[in-house]
């Protein structure tokens, strides 16, 4: 789009370096088959694999459901306060490694209060974590919990209760899980409630669901962000309307190809959401499963050559935008993007 041109291999080190932030992982899609084995030991637990190589091999899908059957399935051998310290921890050292400044990540209570681990253990351990990263690495991060879609308002209404005594350490609710079938309208009342209760609010929607579903989650849920929004493409009045109000999609482009959203890479339909003025985002949703962290993602929309170094430096400067980050923080990462991109010089 822009003007700057620059080698492959000296983009994909520019793309690499960019100061960043992630606003659409799943801390549970950032357990490693290597880590998942060390808690299953650590934790007594059985799981169905011999070795990691044999977890890696069953890491294909076809679609949504056919990962969230495993996903669920890995995420058994969390058990403790220590387990999700150390979930977060591995994650947040690999993302500071890609340059991410800034995250703000999804947890799915839901999956664990489910199996008899408490809320309170859950969240206590992911803020350790995000503690140790700040500390560490300069990385700040906010939580998002997300509602499981494929289950009904009532347990939704009970997780949201249970985030009570924690919601000055919660920024948002989500809604991800199963798309197709279960509408943002089955959610409209918690969302209400969410709001109420001042949290911010964004939902999966039109990664497999119909374009429908984004006009839900935008006129019932109220979102402040959309993730994945593939699918509103399909409707241009709907992208119209999204690209004047600003609205952030947070973009999954290795997700979209491993659960066959899309075909090809190459025809990753990011380049086409810029041009058409919207706000779009580069994330890693589940790295763990989808074969590669945020800068992995950014680094597999380089060979289709539709994008150059100053498309990258916007969807960089996207992400912080796009972000819950005060407005004055956020001016200091676009400074520092911008320092970074003019010392490239491209
Ligand atoms: N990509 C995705 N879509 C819906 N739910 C998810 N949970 C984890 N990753 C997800
Ligand atoms: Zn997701």
């Amino acid at each position: 789009m822009g003007s700057h041109r620059l080698p492959l291999h000296d983009l994909a080190g520019f793309v690499a370096g960019l100061p960043k932030a992630e606003l659409h992982l799943h801390i549970e899609g950032s357990l490693e088959p290597e880590l998942m084995f060390a808690l299953a030991k650590r934790n007594r637990v059985a799981i169905p694999f011999d070795s990691v190589e044999a977890v890696r091999a069953a890491y294909s899908f076809s679609n949504l459901q056919d990962f969230l059957d495993i996903y669920y399935q890995g995420a058994d051998v969390l058990r403790v306060e220590e387990d999700f310290r150390d979930l977060a921890t591995a994650y947040f050292d690999r993302a500071a490694a890609d340059a991410v400044r800034h995250a703000e990540i999804f947890f799915d209570p839901q999956t664990h209060t489910d199996r008899g681990i408490s809320f309170d253990v859950v969240v206590t351990g992911l803020l350790a974590g995000m503690a140790e990263a700040e500390a560490k690495h300069g990385l700040t991060s906010k939580l998002i919990l997300c509602f499981l879609r494929h289950l009904d308002e009532e347990a939704a209404f009970a997780t949201l209760k249970a985030a009570e005594p924690w919601l000055d350490r919660i920024a948002a609710v989500g809604l991800d899980s199963s798309e197709v079938g279960h509408p943002p309208s089955k959610f409209e009342r918690v969302f209400a409630r969410a709001g109420e209760m001042g949290l911010l609010r964004v939902a999966h929607a039109g990664e497999e669901g119909p374009p429908a579903y984004v006009h839900e989650a935008l006129d019932l849920l109220h979102i402040d962000r959309l993730d994945h929004g593939n699918r509103a493409l399909e409707d241009p009045a709907l992208v119209t309307r999204l690209a004047r109000s600003g609205m952030t999609f947070t973009v999954c482009p290795l997700s979209n190809l491993k659960l066959c959203v899309i075909d090809d890479i190459d025809a990753h339909p990011i380049e086409r959401m810029l041009r058409l003025g919207l706000r779009a985002t580069v994330n890693s949703d589940d790295p763990a499963y989808f074969g590669g962290y945020v800068n992995d993602n950014y680094r597999a929309l380089i060979p289709a050559g539709k994008l150059d170094a100053g498309d990258f430096a916007t969807l960089a400067r996207n992400s912080f935008l796009g972000s819950f980050l005060d407005d004055a923080t956020v001016s200091r990462h676009l400074a520092a993007l911008d320092a970074y991109v003019d010392a490239a010089a491209v």
